[in-house]
């Protein structure tokens, strides 16, 4: 399997405080990794230098074998990776299926003349861009919901929308910041499908935030267990469910 992207390295500090440190984890092609770790153990923080919100103190971050650690947020998302936020981000006033058109914008050969004058090619990626919506809708099941707006939708359904928006961009690498949380058993029964289904359909790889360890265990490949900023473990789910600092970690002391 060919490695899609590495981190070694990698240290976040704020002011007096080191953040995350010495955090090193590759994903391969096709992958889900997940990262756990108790509240505040860092994780988000690697996230944000992974998706270029933040730029790290120090470390590599490659990217198919190029730097991105550094680069602004939306020259990595359109190097090929893309996320969700842990409090979900739609535009809450726009339809469902707006949300999904305006994520495409960015990424549409296009530009104000060509879209004035309606030209063909302008025309082709239009309705390229509906396909595209009507295809993610029915996907993640929001078909029959195309023109409410977003804000209306419930919880579950905007989790599965914001999804949509990131892959509609054909993303290489999607980070799932918590994507579980809020969400009943059945939604949580649901979203464990959808991921398998991008990653066996699309080739997408996964990167993933999640405190449901049912979750994780069920759909990760490997795991990255952080504690105080720092890595403890990386392995396959069962070896991260027997070690002993791991159990530490989330257990405390005896
Ligand atoms: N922008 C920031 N400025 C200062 N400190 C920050 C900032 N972002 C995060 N931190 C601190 O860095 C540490 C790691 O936080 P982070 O949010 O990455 O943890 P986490 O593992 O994602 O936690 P949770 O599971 O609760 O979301 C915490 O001590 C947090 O207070």
């Amino acid at each position: 399997m060919s490695t899609l992207l590495e981190v070694s390295g990698l240290q976040m500090r704020f002011g007096g405080l080191l953040a995350v440190d010495g955090i090193e984890f590759h994903v391969d092609a096709g992958e889900v990794f997940a990262i756990i770790g108790p509240n505040g153990a860092g994780k988000t923080t690697v996230f944000n230098c992974v998706s270029g919100f933040y730029r790290p103190s120090a470390g590599r971050i490659d990217l198919d074998g190029q730097a991105i650690a550094g680069l602004p947020g939306h020259v990595i998302a359109r190097r090929g990776v893309v996320r969700t936020f842990q409090n979900i981000r739609l535009f809450r006033s726009m339809t469902v299926v707006e949300n999904l058109l305006v994520a495409q914008h960015a990424h549409l050969e296009t530009n104000l003349l060509k879209g004035l004058f309606k030209v063909p090619s302008f025309r082709q990626a239009e309705r390229r861009a509906m396909e595209q919506a009507a295809y993610w809708l029915d996907k993640v099941g929001l078909r029959a919901h195309a023109n409410r707006e977003a804000g209306n939708l419930s919880y579950g359904q905007q989790r599965r929308l914001e999804i949509a928006r990131c892959m509609i961009t054909e993303p290489k690498l999607l980070l799932l910041d918590e994507p579980a949380a809020g969400l009943n058993p059945h939604e949580t029964h649901e979203l464990d499908d959808l991921i398998r289904d991008l990653r066996k359909q699309h080739g997408v790889s996964v990167l993933l935030i999640e405190h449901d360890m049912s979750l994780v265990m069920a759909i990760a490949d490997r795991i990255l267990v952080m504690e105080h900023g720092r890595p403890i473990v990386t392995g396959v789910p069962a070896e991260v469910r027997a070690d002993p600092r791991v159990i530490k970690a989330y257990l405390g002391e005896e």
